[in-house]
């Protein structure tokens, strides 16, 4: 299971580099909030390990959200991860493709994150369990849950145990890796570790529980040795 952390900003960067995936987003606009390609390259500059980068919380517009996946994967990132915040099945497949297409096109190396939310139906979104069959046809690929509103409430407040590991078993017959984020907390490793997802997100977990705070590099490296 690898660690992602998501700093905003190349000093925060410069404090994550214990996790195994260095995340960059934009916390400000969003739970995927998409950061500025010189700030994704200029942390991609820092380390050798795999950069991910945010490109939004998206409704249906597949042009506006290739051209930013192709951006982010442009500036540098490996892994190019976007929010679906639209509900039909249709418009989520082409919003998949067309990100998918926009990275693969010159970069097939990178990997491509199709992210939905915990929280789906407070914000009458998609449902993460119905997007594995999608990533999968689009040949993206990690189906990724995260929390679309961030106040507090977490993964394991919408989603359970069994809920989760059967989204990770699911994806991994179709050949996709699983990514699970949402103010999860140290306690939440015990659990997460029997899910077994290949990645967990946090990033309010490593700023000491408020997630508008700066990230820790000591519990950047706690949670590093945590997961081990
Ligand atoms: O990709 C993971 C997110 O940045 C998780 O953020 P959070 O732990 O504050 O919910």
């Amino acid at each position: 299971m690898d660690l992602l952390v998501s700093p905003s900003s190349v000093e925060e960067a410069k404090l994550s580099l214990a996790a195994d995936i260095i995340d960059v987003k934009k916390p400000s606009e969003g739970s995927l909030g998409a950061n500025f390609p010189w700030v994704i390259s200029a942390i991609k500059d820092l380390t050798n390990k795999p950069v991910s980068a945010a490109i939004g919380d998206y409704e249906y517009r597949p042009g506006g959200a290739a051209q930013g996946a192709f951006g982010a994967a442009s500036a540098g990132a490996d892994y190019i991860k976007i929010g679906l915040m639209l509900k039909d099945e249709s418009e989520a497949f082409e919003m998949i493709e067309s990100v998918n297409k926009a990275v693969k096109w010159k970069y097939p190396e990178k990997t491509v994150v199709i992210a939905a939310y915990a929280d789906f139906e407070r914000i009458d979104t998609i449902s993460p369990m119905d997007i594995t069959k999608l990533v999968a046809k689009a040949g993206a690929d990690v189906a990724m849950i995260d929390t679309a509103v961030k106040d507090g409430k977490r993964l394991f407040d919408f989603l359970d145990e069994k809920t989760l590991t059967e989204f990770t078993e699911a994806n991994r017959k179709l050949g996709l890796k699983t990514a699970l984020a949402g103010s999860l907390k140290f306690e939440d490793l015990d659990v997460l570790k029997r899910i077994n997802p290949e990645i967990i997100g946090v990033r309010g977990m490593v700023c000491g529980g408020d997630r508008s705070a700066v990230i820790r590099e000591e519990l950047v490296q706690k949670a590093i040795a945590m997961v081990r």
